[in-house]
């Protein structure tokens, strides 16, 4: 019986978040912390679902999945009404996670039925809702999970391109208006220039960077933050298009700096500032951020958000040397005493990988 484990990358934007909903390009890196998928064919006329991370799990009769996908149309709109007749859930959350879910299968299966049932469970390392992809990431193993099931796709010839098609799907659902960029990175890992409907290419660093990720430990929506930069936008487009030309700009400074970085991470730091201020120029700053920014700067480092801001993650940029130094011990124990949690990372790592248990 088919029995697989998936793991995708969370991510993070270096620079390039907001413009690149405007067609602007954005430089994005995979980070070490995954979602962890795992599906399993069983015997049981049931599906059983498990999301330890958002705390919910539920079951399903394998033949209400099956008559789900042969009538349903695929739209978003009706894989909704059976989320909401199927499962009469009132939390907004879990009812999004389920609506990505069942269109990512529908996507995936056509008007085909599933087979046999399957357990299926998601955990992550990541943060939900904190801007380092766990959306994406999530997206990534459910649509890599559901291809494999499907028999289009083998284990040792995974199609990268139709994962983060299927991904972007799922993305559609929690964000609305996506740009692409999450499911990409989160699908092929490393180190990418992205550009919406362009595509992306890989990059390589020739010397490790070390990042610090820093949870201000505040929830914000994705979508809402961009809209709020959309009406901003409407309101000055002539100042926003030159904001955005400008973060444009900075991200092609940013690639040849670090295409050519030899472990000198002054200019770069020098652009995580710049960044910063842009970002915080559109208004997806916040307080917890500025806290941050503050400590990173009384100890000599710089830092700036990551994603869409408003809370979430921000990153701070380390130099090769940085363990055991004073300002980094430092720079810790100021950040947790104020309530901020710190995960050392490196820039790159790889993407969406799958094992046949
Ligand atoms: N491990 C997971 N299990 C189930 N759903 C997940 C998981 N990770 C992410 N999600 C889905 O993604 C949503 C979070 O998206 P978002 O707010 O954009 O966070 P992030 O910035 O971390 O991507 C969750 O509400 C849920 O729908
Ligand atoms: C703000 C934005 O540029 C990045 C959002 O990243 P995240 O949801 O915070 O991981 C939006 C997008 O690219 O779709």
């Amino acid at each position: 019986m088919v029995h697989y484990k998936v793991s995708a990358p969370g991510k993070i934007i270096l620079h390039g978040e907001h413009s690149v909903v405007y067609g602007k390009d954005a430089l994005v890196s995979a980070i070490g912390l995954r979602t962890n998928l795992e599906i399993k064919e069983t015997d049981s006329e049931v599906i059983f679902i498990d999301f330890p991370s958002l705390k919910f799990q539920l079951e399903i009769p394998l033949i209400k999945v099956n008559e789900f996908l042969v009538n349903s149309d695929g739209t978003i709109e009706n894989v909704k009404d059976f989320v909401e007749n199927q499962f009469k859930r009132s939390n907004e959350t879990e009812n999004n996670t389920l609506v990505a879910l069942f269109y990512v299968l529908k996507k995936a299966f056509g008007n085909e039925k599933v087979s046999k049932a399957f357990d299926l469970s998601v955990k992550t390392d990541l943060r939900i809702g904190g801007g380092s992809g766990s959306s994406a990431a999530f997206g990534v193993s459910i649509a890599t999970g559901f291809l494999l099931l499907t028999g289009k796709m083998k284990e040792n010839t995974l199609d990268h391109e139709m994962i983060s098609n299927l991904a972007f799907e799922s993305e559609r659902v929690i964000h609305l208006n996506p740009s692409g960029v999450d499911n990409t990175i989160c699908t092929y890992g490393g180190l990418l220039k992205f550009a919406k409907g362009k595509g992306f290419s890989k990059l390589t660093i020739p010397k490790q960077l070390n990042i610090l990720i820093v949870d201000t430990g505040v929830s914000r929506s994705t979508a809402k933050l961009v809209s709020q930069v959309r009406d901003l936008h409407e309101g000055f487009p002539i100042l926003f298009d030159n904001i955005f030309e400008s973060m444009n700009i900075l991200v092609q400074e940013a690639i040849k700096k670090y295409s050519e970085f030899n472990g000198d991470i002054t200019d770069i730091e020098k652009l995580f500032e710049i960044n910063s201020g842009l970002l915080t120029t559109i208004g997806v700053s916040h307080p917890s951020l500025e806290e941050i920014y503050k400590i990173s700067r009384k100890n000599n480092f710089s830092s700036k958000l990551t994603g869409a801001g408003g809370g979430g993650y921000a990153i701070v940029i380390l130099p090769s040397d940085y363990k055991n130094k004073e300002n980094f011990e430092n720079l810790i124990s100021e950040l947790n005493e104020a309530g901020f949690e710190t995960t050392e990372t490196v820039i790159g790592g790889g993407g969406v990988s799958v094992e046949r248990v």
